[in-house]
């Protein structure tokens, strides 16, 4: 019998555990995953081949269901099963947001301690930062997860001098700290590649002491008639149960999460019913809310591509260029407020001057300038990695629409049909209007820009658009060619599915602990959240 039980060895369910462990070595812990320790899988150590493990044995393959506001397509969605999770494939963006982003979660669930301050702690203690330049009060020095800015690193690339006069024409400050809470501004681009090299999550919190069942697929958690957690049956019929006081953690990612939610009886009681799920808790947010950030690549051609400018170029080489992605800065916009508050007022009635997305300002665009062209295949281009084309991509960091994830099936071997209702929002449209706008302007007629680019790759049948293409003409480019960040989350929302202390409401002992919690999207890449949250989780849990 277990004292905790943690349902999905993935970036969140590996430090509850591991940190658990190391608190509390005598509890008897037991770490359920999915899918295998991927400790020998080819392409898990090196993160340049990280795109290798995209539609391998390794991915989930989510697809959405058909999108109505992206030409009706259906769009393809990474999930790791492996021990590590996400941990093992993403790109190692080590993006903390935004200060404000956490005071509004703080404020809309009364509790400081999920203010930025409140979690600060955390986010430091995960982390061993390596930036003479960072503030040392926002960072950590001694954490098990190696950081580092691209300066940091010692890897200069030929064209950083350009971009950063580049982005300097949006009139932005060049940071020295990206993530010091305040990161609108030019800052390099923070990463947790260690000496080139990918740390997956159990690599820095190890799972010695932890009984980990790999290769093992959880069908629900096992609730008795008083309401309490008791224990998990597997999808091949096997129980694990539960000491008296134990704890279940749901840590199985923002799809699955509230998939094993509902597989236990715990959601909305007329969906539950049309699989004849017993119902637990009638608890109709289960699977709602799913917020994910949305990008857009678009592709430029070098007008002198014999310099060594950008990968696949037999140039393109310098000292620790191994140590990271080929990128320079990570660039964090506000957007102007009139115009974005017409966009609110679209979607939303009675939209006042202190509605929280016009406060701050807040971070709404994230933009970068890749030196390569990577991923146009899902525009329908067919860029040689050849050195002679540069990408710029655009996220919107702060999205309105809201999605779903609702079961196919009573099985846990089926995927859930998972609908997050992209570019839903008028407000979402405009944002990424604005970022590609910038784009346009910043390439096609600033000094740097016209220095640097001879053209743009449009995708088959789509022109060229310059800074007075229409919302309709880039709204066409984008509804075609928009790509999941990867960052689904609010699926098991704090405040409506979950407490302050990420319990589950109406059950005793049962929390739950990834991206499924955050209630609002962030100007972040949610591996920095899930890290600090999954830590302070796992020092209340210990205290039970
Ligand atoms: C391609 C890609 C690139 C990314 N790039 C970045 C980046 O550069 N920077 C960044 O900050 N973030 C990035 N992310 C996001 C980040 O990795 C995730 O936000 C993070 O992994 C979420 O952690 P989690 O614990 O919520 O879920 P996950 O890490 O997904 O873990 C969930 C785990 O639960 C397991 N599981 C699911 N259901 C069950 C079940 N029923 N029984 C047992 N086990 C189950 C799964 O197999 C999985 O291992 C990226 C993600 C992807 C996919």
């Amino acid at each position: 019998m277990a004292d905790i039980i943690i349902v999905g060895g993935g970036l969140a369910g590996t430090v509850v555990a591991s940190r658990l462990h190391q608190r509390r070595p005598s509890l008897l812990i037991v770490l359920i995953e999915a899918g295998p320790d991927p400790k020998n899988h080819d392409h898990v150590l090196n993160p340049t081949e990280a795109s290798l493990l995209h539609f391998s044995d390794l991915d989930y393959k989510y697809f959405t269901t058909p999108q109505e506001h992206l030409d009706g397509k259906p769009k393809y969605n990474c999930g790791i099963k492996a021990l590590g999770g996400g941990s093992v494939i993403n790109t190692g963006g080590w993006i903390r947001g935004d200060a404000l982003d956490y005071d509004e979660w703080a404020q809309d669930v009364g509790d400081e301690r999920w203010s930025y301050n409140g979690q600060l702690p955390y986010f430091k203690r995960s982390e061993k930062h390596f930036d003479p330049e960072a503030d040392p009060v926002q960072h950590g020095s001694d954490g098990p997860v190696h950081t580092a800015s691209v300066r940091s690193t010692g890897r200069k690339y030929p064209l950083r001098d350009t971009v950063l006069k580049l982005w300097s024409r949006l009139d932005l400050k060049h940071n020295h700290d990206l993530n010091d809470g305040r990161p609108q501004g030019i800052s390099d681009l923070v990463e947790n590649w260690r000496n080139g090299k990918r740390q997956v999550v159990q690599s820095t919190y190890p799972l010695g002491g932890v009984q980990v069942h790999s290769d093992s697929l959880v069908q629900r958690v096992i609730i008795d008639e008083t309401k309490t957690a008791t224990g998990v049956e597997l999808a091949n019929d096997e129980i694990i149960e539960l000491k008296r006081g134990g704890q279940v953690i749901i840590s199985a990612g923002a799809y699955r999460t509230p998939q094993v939610l509902m597989l236990s009886g715990i959601g909305n009681s007329s969906h539950l019913s049309e699989y004849k799920i017993p119902i637990t808790v009638d608890l109709p947010s289960v699977g709602q809310n799913l917020h994910d950030h949305l990008g857009h690549f678009r592709y430029w051609k070098l007008r002198y591509p014999e310099k060594g400018l950008a990968l696949g170029s037999p140039e393109f080489g310098g000292p620790n260029y191994n140590l990271g992605g080929p990128v320079d800065f990570l660039v964090r916009a506000p957007i102007p407020v009139e115009p974005l508050k017409a966009a609110i007022e679209n979607d939303e009635e009675l939209v006042s001057d202190d509605h929280p997305l016009l406060k701050g300002p807040r971070t709404h665009l994230e933009m970068l300038l890749l030196y390569g062209a990577l991923g146009a295949e899902i525009q329908g281009l067919q860029i040689p990695l050849d050195g002679a084309s540069v990408s710029t991509f655009v996220m919107g960091c702060l999205p309105t629409s809201r999605g779903s994830v609702t079961l196919a099936s009573s099985n846990a071997t089926d995927a859930p049909i998972i609908d997050p209702n992209y570019y839903a929002t008028e407000m979402d449209q405009h944002v990424m209007r604005e970022g590609f706008r910038m784009h346009s302007r910043l390439m096609l007629e600033t000094p740097e820009g016209k220095e640097l680019v001879q053209s743009e790759h449009t995708p088959p049948g789509y022109p060229i658009l310059g800074t007075y293409a229409s919302d309709e003409e880039i709204d066409a480019r984008i509804r075609m060619g928009a790509t999941t960040v990867f960052h689904p989350g609010g699926t098991a929302a704090m405040g409506q599915v979950v407490d302050n202390s990420l319990k589950v409401y109406g059950i005793t002992n049962l929390r739950v602990v990834d991206a499924s919690v955050i209630p609002k999207p962030l100007a972040a890449h949610y591996q920095v959240p899930v890290y600090g949250k999954s830590i302070f989780e796992s020092s209340s849990v210990s205290h039970c």
